[in-house]
């Protein structure tokens, strides 16, 4: 597949041997940003591998040179499919070479048919080109009797694979709930849909590896059912699947291994343990620096009183600790990640949950709500049941079939297609121009620099930004 254009990376190989598949030496720079800087890792067939880092660091530009199959010495057998977090991103990494309209014109079985297809090409290639020889008048009779039974053994693969996909593709449709869709055509599907059609089109590939940028957009069951669809493909399949993600208890629930990407010190390093074991290990290495570190400035402070000699010198030594703090960890990645106050939010969050669930779990007939000032409300509900439309009618974008809603005040909406608009309205333009329009050139970057996007992420074109940064910024 092709995964968009990609420059700036070297490695010096790659190989894969005893079901690992190892990168030596990998480096990627945009521009003067450096990502990663002679980085080696691996990835294990059977495994999930959660692949981790800071806004930024890299996570997606890794993928896409992994899915791009160009490193030196990719086994180029291998399928590899890479979901992007959404359509849009999709198109940015280059996945279709239809025009967006004519994919969103496609009912969901079509374009799942159409995806599968387009990756079991290698196989409709050879029948092609074994056809070709069958009516080539240069072949001798010989030869088109290996041809015949070469290519009757071909028939059989692809009969089987269209009756195996056509099998898993009404299983999923099934599991998924997918029924009540299949006459609408993708455009016309909620966001949540679409992407479950995009995830059925990449089980249905049986990739070798199969990487996941973000899942977005699922409800509780759907995201259950990616779970256990991560794991048999896996398990069954043996398949290599690379798995991105900022949730914690997805990467928790999923992972094998973790590579972590440290926007430090541009390493990346593979744990071999599960998620929650990685953090231990995380957090008690940044403890132990942090400590060494407050007692070393502790010292200082003595020493300054006493000895103006020592005191140059432990500055240095205090230098070296910090050098060797980032080496080892990327604190920016734990901030603010504390246990307890996790816990207490996990807490709040629950209560809050239920009081704004039974408010508008009534959504088809009747909604009766309103929202205070100060309120903090959560609002959940299975893909496609109305959240959107709901946000709509309270916007007054939508007008009621029935009743009435009274609206006081300003408010200020972030649709979950901000993404998309952004990328759709101001890909080419940059981050200054985006926000120019009402701002100094001085207020807009104090105001960019507050959201991570100080410097040359100013000035480069929007399609270019992390998912995280373009989200900062819409
Ligand atoms: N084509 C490009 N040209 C220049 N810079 C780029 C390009 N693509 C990505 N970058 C920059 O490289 C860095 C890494 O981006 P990437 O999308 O790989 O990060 P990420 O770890 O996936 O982030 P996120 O968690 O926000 O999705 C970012 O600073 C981004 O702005």
């Amino acid at each position: 597949m092709s995964a968009g254009s990609l420059a700036g990376f070297t490695s010096s190989d790659c190989q894969y041997n005893k079901n690992t598949l190892n990168i030596n030496d990998l480096s990627l720079a945009h521009g003067s940003r450096t990502l990663f800087n002679n980085a080696s890792f691996s990835i294990n067939r059977g495994e999930v591998s959660g692949l981790i880092g800071i806004n930024g660091s890299g996570k997606t530009s890794l993928s896409r040179i992994l899915a791009s199959k160009e490193l030196p010495g990719f086994p180029q057998s291998f399928t590899v499919e890479y979901l992007a977090a959404s359509d849009d991103e999709e198109f940015l990494a280059g996945t279709y070479t239809e025009e967006y309209s004519e994919i969103l014109a496609l009912k969901p079985v079509d374009y799942i048919n159409q995806r599968v297809k387009s990756r079991t090409q290698q196989l409709q290639d050879k029948i092609d080109e074994l056809e070709g020889l069958l009516v080539d008048e240069e072949v001798e009779e010989s030869g088109i009797e290996a041809i015949s039974e070469e290519l009757s053994d071909l028939y059989e693969i692809q009969e089987s694979l269209e009756e195996s996909t056509k099998r898993e593709m009404d299983r999923a449709i099934s599991n998924l709930g997918l029924n009540d869709y299949l006459e609408k055509s993708l455009g016309d599907l909620s966001s949540g849909w679409r992407y479950k059609c995009r995830l059925v089109a990449a089980f249905l590939v049986h990739p070798d590896l199969l990487i996941i940028d973000e899942p977005s957009f699922l409800d509780s069951e759907s995201t259950e059912w990616l779970i256990s669809m991560i794991k048999n493909i896996t398990r069954a399949s043996q398949a290599m699947v690379l798995f991105i993600s900022h949730k914690e208890a997805l990467l928790d629930s999923l992972c094998d291994s973790i590579i972590y990407i440290n926007a430090s010190n541009h390493s990346i390093t593979t744990y071999h343990v599960g998620y929650s074991q990685f953090r231990a290990i995380h957090e008690k290495q940044i403890e132990g620096a942090n400590k060494t570190i407050a007692s070393t400035t502790d010292d200082m402070v003595k020493a300054e009183k006493s000895l103006k000699q020592l005191k140059v010198q432990m500055k240095k030594r205090e230098k070296n600790l910090k050098a060797t703090t980032s080496q080892n960890s990327d604190q920016r990645f734990i901030k603010g990640k504390n246990k307890e106050a996790k816990q207490k939010a996990d807490k709040s969050a629950a209560s809050r949950l239920k009081k704004a669930k039974a408010a508008v779990d009534d959504l088809e007939s009747n909604v009766d709500v309103s929202v205070e000032p100060h309120d903090k409300i959560l609002l959940k509900g299975k893909n496609g049941c109305g959240k959107s439309t709901l946000i709509r009618l309270i916007l007054g974008e939508l007008e009621p079939v029935e009743g009435s809603i009274t609206k006081h005040g300003k408010c200020i909406y972030f649709p979950q297609t901000a993404l998309s608009l952004l990328i759709r309205q101001h890909g080419n333009s940059t981050a200054m121009d985006y926000l120019g329009e009402n701002l100094t050139q001085t207020e807009a970057r104090h105001h960019l620099g507050d959201f991570g996007l100080a410097g040359d992420l100013s000035v480069r074109s929007v399609n270019t930004l992390s998912a995280g940064q373009k989200r900062n910024l819409s």
